[in-house]
């Protein structure tokens, strides 16, 4: 067992209880399976695997992953209850190595309003609940709920009551997130100080998100001396979540000079856990978020992108392999520069161009950028294509459409071909699909449509839609995008510029192949 003198801090992960107690983030049996391998591969040392009392399908759960995982010792929460540790016993009965996790409310406002029990009753139950617990494992937790905001004669009297009743581990819970780093701290100082037994157990932490402080306040703790840190995936958990595990095992590893602790986490496994918990339990991430945000490693800033590629360690502390992502990536946007546009070059593929054909892509990049959150790959091959692009054969003239649930929805077209005006009237499945079939009448080819996307550029319902269409040729995929505020508009000019393309291409590799 680590002591207090030990560097090695313990992870105790309840994202499938605490986690799971989030307003809307239940899971069902199969996925908690699924989060609980994950957490083993992650090697978290406790699972907390639900609170076995609560129902028969949260007993099912932590009763299946005792069976399953192996390596983790799992736990399963109960109140201060005979009922409720007798079923965690049950349900923990397979587990290698199991845990029973049981608490009482300490502070006056809990256990006046919540519990109604008189100080002396609450100390009774604490003695009577692990020494009921013990008769079942050897590994039993103690907390004292809202614990950081219990007086401290009574907390000492409590925590030495439950050592000496055998409980291995003495967990001092913020539950609403009030505490500060140096009030916690000072709190786990006068703990070590003041209660006799306090060597024989593990002082662990349990911070919730209330005011923002859930790590900070975690960490402050371990640097007073506790070794057990509680925590969720992503932060999950009530009300505004717990302790972020990622923030905690990345800021112990990053900064590992002011926090001189080790854990048995294995980093690279914790984009996989952090996908897998938002997928499961709905919760997105949100981008800006630490670590797993979308955004931790990605960089949209012409300056930061810049001083990226030329030293990754100007604008990143961690590398983006350490939580298992491939990379970091640059976000094409209207704050980019020229360094991360020809990198972007590059990587799509753009070799050969000289400096007027990149400048000329840039600026047109720029444009677009104003008018777009983001420039999408797709955007950039367009850019460049539609520069390198000398003669339009086909250009829109004008569209009428009907749709709409009662008639067959049509579309009357008219474009000109090499100068020559041409239409059609088509019918189709829907508009859009009327459109396109109006283009082919006009224009017959088999090139097949591979993706049509239509982003709204701006807000409301004058938006304007960009629509991107990807056409596959005989040996060539090209794109073609437009905006207007007519989405089949847009739909029918963005169609028809990636059909210039492609009779440009097929122009100069075979020009008597050119479809007419
Ligand atoms: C800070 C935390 O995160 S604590 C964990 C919170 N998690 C949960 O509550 C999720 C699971 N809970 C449940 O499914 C249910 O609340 C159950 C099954 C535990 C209990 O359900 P019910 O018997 O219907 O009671 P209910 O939830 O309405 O009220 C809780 C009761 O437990 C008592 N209680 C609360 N905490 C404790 C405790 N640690 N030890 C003993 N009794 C407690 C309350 O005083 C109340 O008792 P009362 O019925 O005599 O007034
Ligand atoms: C039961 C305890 C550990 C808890 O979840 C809390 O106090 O927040």
């Amino acid at each position: 067992m680590a002591s207090a003198n030990d560097n090695r801090v313990i992870i105790f992960d309840t994202t499938l209880r605490d986690g799971e107690q989030s307003p809307g983030a239940s899971m069902t049996l199969d996925e908690k399976l699924r989060v609980a391998h994950a957490l083993a591969e992650l090697k978290v040392d406790v699972i907390e695997a639900g609170f076995a009392i609560a129902s028969n399908g949260d007993f099912r759960s932590v009763n299946e992953i005792a069976k399953q995982i192996k390596g983790p010792t799992i736990c399963s929460l109960s109140r201060a209850a005979k009922g409720d540790i007798e079923r965690a016993a049950e349900a923990l009965e397979p587990a290698e190595n199991k845990r029973i996790h049981t608490f009482i409310s300490t502070s006056p406002l809990h256990m006046k309003y919540k519990l109604q029990m008189e100080p002396e009753r609450v100390l009774e139950k604490v003695i009577e609940s692990v020494t009921l617990a013990r008769k079942f494992t050897d590994d039993v937790e103690w907390s004292a709920e809202d614990g950081s905001r219990t007086e401290h004669d009574f907390l000492c009297r409590c925590v030495e009551a439950a050592i000496d009743a055998g409980a291995t581990t003495i967990n001092i819970p913020d539950t609403v997130g009030y505490t500060t780093p140096t009030e916690y701290a000072d709190l786990m100082t006068m703990l070590f100080n003041r209660v006799p037994n306090i060597d024989k157990a593990i002082l662990s932490v349990h911070c919730h998100n209330d005011l923002g402080m859930a790590v900070s306040n975690s960490l402050a703790a371990v640097h007073a001396g506790a070794r057990q840190i509680e925590c969720t995936i992503n932060g999950l958990g009530e009300r505004a979540g717990n302790a972020a595990l990622e923030e905690i095992i990345m800021a112990l590893k990053t900064r590992n000079d002011a926090f001189p602790y080790e854990t048995g986490i294995d980093s690279t496994k914790i984009m996989n856990a952090s996908r897998l918990v938002s997928a499961v339990s709905g919760f997105v991430v949100q981008p800006n978020k630490a670590i797993v945000g979308a955004n931790a490693f990605a960089h949209e800033s012409g300056i930061h992108q810049d001083g990226f590629l030329k030293n990754a360690e100007t604008y990143e502390i961690m590398k983006p392999e350490s939580i298992g992502l491939n990379k970091s990536s640059l976000v094409m946007g209207k704050h980019s520069g020229r360094h991360a546009f020809k990198e972007k070059l590059k990587e799509l593929g753009f070799t050969e161009l000289g400096d007027n054909a990149i400048e000329d892509a840039f600026a047109r990049f720029k444009e677009l950028a104003d008018k777009k959150k983001e420039v999408y790959d797709d955007d950039i091959v367009a850019l460049v294509d539609d520069g390198m692009r000398d003669n339009e054969h086909i250009k829109f003239v004008g569209l009428t459409v009907t749709c709409g649930s009662r008639g067959p929805q049509t579309a009357e077209l008219e474009l000109t071909v090499d100068g020559e005006s041409r239409t059609a009237k088509t019918t189709g499945d829907g508009p859009i699909d009327a459109t396109f079939n109006a283009i082919k009448e006009i224009y017959p080819h088999d090139w097949r449509l591979k993706l049509y996307q239509v982003h709204a550029v701006t807000e409301g319902t004058d938006a304007q839609g960009t629509v991107t269409v990807k056409l596959d040729g005989e040996d060539r995929t090209v794109v073609g995008n437009a905006s207007d505020t007519d989405t089949v508009v847009a739909s029918c000019v963005a169609y028809v510029t990636a059909v210039n393309k492609l009779i440009e291409k097929s122009k100069r590799t075979a020009p008597d192949a050119m479809a007419s």
